[in-house]
């Protein structure tokens, strides 16, 4: 029986993964909090899951790495010195990051960057996302992932396309860009809507969560597969066949 190890394990996330590992009939190695040493929960486990917080990325891989244990990155507000760390990580040990482990969001980053692609640049992209008041980074992770989607579709990257939230005399749209709103309250679990904006018409692909089971549930199932992969980055398409 495969056991995982939780990096985060008495948040949300942390709490909602103990019950799907359980439901999943695998068995849980052990959980690691603020101020834990990670090490010891890195050899015992078969893999592991982080689901904490960025500032305990680094030391989480390090553990990882120097126990050569596979491990699943959902924490968001990740950096672009924490992607590098990812990237070294993943040239000793299996590493699969990505924002959202949901099977419906994995399928609608597909769907939005077919419809960028088709769709050309005069159809203005923008994403709204809207989590609980507890949320501490902005834009989601999961916005962050379907703005990639769709730069991809359009043949660019999102670090060229990207414009967060506008406030004030920001001047008219530029075309091409990708823009972000984060709205933050009560208890919503995570609801994401990309919206294509033309000439007189408008589509619109939403993700609406109702449970974080859907994200522990797609947690497990990557660690369940992740376990058994060689070293390398992986994304949660390659654990769903999408
Ligand atoms: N990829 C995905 O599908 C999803 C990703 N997330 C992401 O997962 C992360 C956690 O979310 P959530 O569970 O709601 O947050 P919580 O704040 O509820 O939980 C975070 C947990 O991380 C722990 N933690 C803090 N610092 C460390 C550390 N240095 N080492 C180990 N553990 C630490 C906290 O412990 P303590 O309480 O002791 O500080 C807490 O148990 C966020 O980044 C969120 O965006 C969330 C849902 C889905
Ligand atoms: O913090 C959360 O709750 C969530 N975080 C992830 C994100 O940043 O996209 C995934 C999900 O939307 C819930």
């Amino acid at each position: 029986m495969t056991a995982i190890g939780i990096y985060g394990s008495a948040g949300r996330m942390g709490r909602a993964i103990t019950d799907a590992i359980e439901a999943a009939g695998a068995q849980l190695a052990g959980g690691v909090d603020a101020g834990d040493d990670p090490a010891p929960l890195a050899t015992t486990a078969d893999v592991l899951v982080d689901f904490s917080t960025p500032s305990a990325l680094e030391a989480h891989l390090a553990a990882a790495r120097a126990a050569g244990t596979g491990i699943v990155v959902g924490t968001t507000g990740l950096s672009p010195r924490h992607q590098s760390l990812i990237d070294e990580a993943a040239l000793d040990i299996a590493v699969l990051q990505t924002g959202n482990t949901s099977l419906g969001v994995t399928l609608l980053g597909i769907l939005v960057r077919e419809a960028a692609a088709r769709l050309g640049p005069d159809w203005d992209v923008e994403i709204v996302e809207m989590h609980h008041r507890h949320k501490v980074d902005a834009p989601s992770g999961t916005a962050l992932l379907l703005g990639e989607a769709a730069a991809k579709g359009r043949g660019s990257s999102l670090a060229e396309l990207r414009v967060d939230s506008r406030a004030g005399l920001v001047g008219s749209r530029s075309e091409g860009t990708i823009g972000f709103a984060s709205l933050r309250g009560g208890s919503v679990i995570g609801d994401h809507s990309v919206i294509f904006a033309g000439e007189g018409e408008r589509i619109e692909l939403n993700h609406r969560g109702d449970d974080r089971s859907i994200f522990a549930r797609g947690a497990v199932r990557a660690a369940l597969w992740l376990a058994d992969q060689p070293a390398g980055r992986y994304r949660m398409g390659d654990v769903l066949g999408l």
